[in-house]
């Protein structure tokens, strides 16, 4: 059974639509969610997390509609959430910020709790500043933190949004490592907009775009839909929807190369680039006819 099946999912926010139609299921493994700012990411992980209700369709979650009291607390028995934004209460340690939360989660044994408190520190390389203050922690620190508390418990259902955002490539690489190990059992699901991370961890990406899926696939096959579409140059070419010149001098162009194109091997970021762009350009040609 997957854990996650959304049909016909649709939410507002008064005339705003940030969802419109989503069908999707999710299962073990690691799935990435990209979009541009705006497309709903957040909207649908918070749906994921109960922490928002649907408009439309239907959500299931291990098989239990999050609309009940009773369905949305045995997913929440199984779930871990790292929003995008976390307000910490004042004068905690990081330590006691996340035993607070583990008791939340109903760890009663005081033995067994710290254990997994310390557990998940030392996931995310919290350990030596346990005892510091969460206020004189830095950014990338208390970012760190918000995702030890969503691995409390090794959960069936991991949801984080933008948890490498913010973060050093050091402590990226690490976190890496924790993501893979989790998403070997669990249903992990990452909002990013890291492009980079989504190629080096996940199985299967989603793209949502003003509120509908883009695309839901394998990696690599995002990836061949630009294959042909990427070429250097020694100038800007006007046939390119994106260039930049690179640190070797030489301009990097994503878009309908010129005949005489030395082409080269797309990215998950050019992909995604072309994807996006084509889709706006779709929608440009139709609200103009
Ligand atoms: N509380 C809210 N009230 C009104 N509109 C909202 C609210 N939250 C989100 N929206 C709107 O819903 C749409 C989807 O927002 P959402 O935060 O889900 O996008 P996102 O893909 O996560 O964006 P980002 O990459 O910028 O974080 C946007 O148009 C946003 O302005």
């Amino acid at each position: 059974m997957n854990t996650v099946a959304l049909s016909g999912v649709g939410k507002s926010y008064g005339r705003n639509t940030a969802l419109a139609d989503v069908t999707l299921d999710l299962g073990p493994g690691i799935t990435g969610l990209l979009g541009p700012n705006g497309a709903g990411k957040t909207t649908i992980l918070r749906i994921l997390a109960t922490a928002l209700a649907a408009d439309q369709g239907t959500v299931r979650i291990m098989g239990e509609d999050p609309r009940s009291l009773t369905g949305r607390t045995t997913v929440r028995r199984h779930l871990g959430y790292a929003p995008q934004e976390t307000g910490f209460p004042r004068g905690f340690t990081a330590f006691s910020f996340i035993d607070y939360l583990a008791i939340l989660k109903e760890w009663s044994d005081a033995g067994t709790r710290h254990e997994e408190v310390r557990r998940v520190l030392e996931l995310v390389d919290l350990a030596d500043v346990a005892p510091k203050r969460v206020g004189a922690l830095s950014g990338g620190q208390r970012r760190r933190l918000v995702l030890a508390q969503a691995l409390l418990g090794r959960p069936d259902l991991l949801v984080l949004d933008e948890p490498t955002a913010g973060l050093d490539p050091a402590q990226r690489g690490r976190l890496r490592d924790v993501l893979g190990q989790a998403g070997e059992s669990a249903t992990v699901v990452i909002s990013t907009h890291q492009t980079e991370d989504v190629a080096a961890l996940c199985e299967r990406v989603i793209v949502l775009d003003r509120g509908q899926v883009l695309f839901d696939g394998r990696i690599v096959d995002l990836v061949s839909e630009a294959a042909g579409r990427v070429w250097m140059s020694d100038t800007r070419q006007p046939t390119a929807q994106y260039a930049w010149r690179t640190g070797t001098g030489r301009v990097r162009n994503v878009g309908d190369p010129p005949p005489d194109a030395e082409l080269i091997e797309p990215a998950l970021e050019d992909a995604y680039l072309l994807l996006v762009g084509d889709a706006a350009d779709d929608e440009r040609l139709e609200s103009a006819s």
